[in-house]
């Protein structure tokens, strides 16, 4: 007995509001609402393809074309999806009793700071509940996997609420606004190092909760007015407004780390010239046309709109100029590039401090594969390995 393939696809978010600290590290509860944009599927995403099959000993994943272990945050996510479609009654109780095996791959680096495990969690949740055949809201399944995932179950701009119940079951993601909303929206990601980091966001933000002062202030004062602020900002398409909270929002969540005892830093020395080179580039613009936010990593995302994007990508190339140019910018084709009176105010630094730049856009939520390319052979084995 063998189901159907179901293969997935699901994207990345960038928070402009900063998830940051847990109440409950079991069910991955935050401490504050966040609020994020999806990026398009079509530039960064992860696919993932799952089956349910009767000869499985035990539940398999493959990540990256690697066989890695289960984990318990996959296995809670699995137990979610199949108690909902057990009270749904939308499918056969004997399917449920069936192991899985899952394949999946991201089309970018894992674990490097570009949010893979919000991309891979939602992929994962998303491809299980349409095996299950779920309907209801999945992103508190997907938080079980990981907490910024809840918030890739949606496109467009997304805000997940903390919730204040003790089961969790009202720390959901809704969509503040679909993709369409503010068309003219555009991210680029700064690849400084995409090597795995040294303290994950799980462990910093546990250190971040039983030490950090700074981080009680932000919870409750400053997160709340923000989170409401930024969403008009969304609704209005105000975007000096949406990127002053982007950036102030960034700083503060790195001003916790560095707050923490015993502190830690993701942003290095490049994360930190990239924002010298945005504030000095705003000022002379006369106003605010780019905003950098920075995760648990020292990439740089930045936010800005499309007119803007060619003077941009012109500016990164003239300060962080690549060794080799063909192939620095990878994503959305954007237009030419500009010699702009303003490049010659900055002075270039040294080669290849950027590695590479996604120019990407929001995009749309997690959608099913229909085109048959699937990770898994029809009877469930792996491509790969073929
Ligand atoms: N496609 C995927 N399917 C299932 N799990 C994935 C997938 N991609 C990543 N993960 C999980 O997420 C982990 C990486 O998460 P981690 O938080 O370390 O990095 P990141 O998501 O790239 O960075 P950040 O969340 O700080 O932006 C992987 O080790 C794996 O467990
Ligand atoms: C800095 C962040 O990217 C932190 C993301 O943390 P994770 O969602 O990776 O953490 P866990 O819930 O422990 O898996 C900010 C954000 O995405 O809001």
């Amino acid at each position: 007995m063998i189901s159907d393939i179901i293969t997935v696809i699901a994207p990345v978010n960038i928070a402009v509001i900063k998830y940051w600290g847990k109440r409950d590290e079991d069910l991955i509860l935050p401490l504050n609402d966040s609020v994020s944009a999806t990026l398009d599927t079509n530039v960064m995403c992860a696919k993932t393809s799952v089956c349910a099959r009767q000869d499985l000993i035990e539940d398999e994943i493959w990540l990256n074309k690697e066989k890695v272990p289960f984990s318990n945050r996959l296995q809670n996510c699995l137990k979610e999806i199949k108690a909902r479609a057990a009270s749904e009654n939308s499918v056969d109780p004997i399917f449920l009793h069936l192991k899985i095996r899952a394949c999946s791959e991201n089309n970018f680096p894992t674990a490097a700071g570009l949010a893979s495990s919000a991309a891979g969690y939602a992929c994962f949740v998303f491809a299980l509940a349409k095996l299950y055949k779920v309907k209801s809201d999945i992103s508190s399944i997907a938080r079980l996997g990981s907490g910024s995932a809840c918030r890739s179950v949606y496109g467009g701009f997304v805000r997940w609420h903390a919730g204040s119940k003790p089961d969790g079951s009202d720390s959901v993601a809704t969509q503040i606004a679909d993709a369409s909303h503010w068309p003219e929206m555009r991210a680029l990601i700064l690849v400084v190092g995409d090597k795995k980091k040294e303290t994950s966001s799980t462990g910093g933000m546990a250190v971040s909760v039983k030490t950090s002062e700074l981080m009680r202030h932000r919870v409750e004062y400053c997160v709340p007015q923000r989170t409401e602020l930024i969403v008009d900002a969304i609704k209005n398409k105000d975007f000096p407004k949406f990127a002053e909270i982007t950036m102030k929002d960034s700083n503060q969540f790195h001003a916790i780390c560095l707050d923490s005892y015993p502190p830690f830093v993701y942003m290095n020395d490049i994360s930190h010239s990239i924002v010298g080179l945005i504030h000095k580039y705003n000022e002379i613009s006369g106003k605010v046309k780019v905003a950098y936010t920075f995760d648990a990593g020292s990439n740089a995302c930045l936010y800005l709109l499309e007119e803007d994007v060619s003077e941009v990508i012109s500016l990164i190339k003239h300060v962080y100029p690549p060794s080799n140019s063909k192939g620095f910018v990878t994503g959305l084709s954007y237009v030419e590039d500009v010699n702009s009176k303003i490049l010659k105010m900055f002075q270039p630094k040294d080669k290849d401090l950027i590695k590479y730049v996604i120019y990407t856009k929001v995009g749309d939520g997690p959608s099913e594969v229909t085109d048959g390319s699937h990770l898994l052979n029809r009877d469930g084995s792996l491509i790969h390995l073929m």
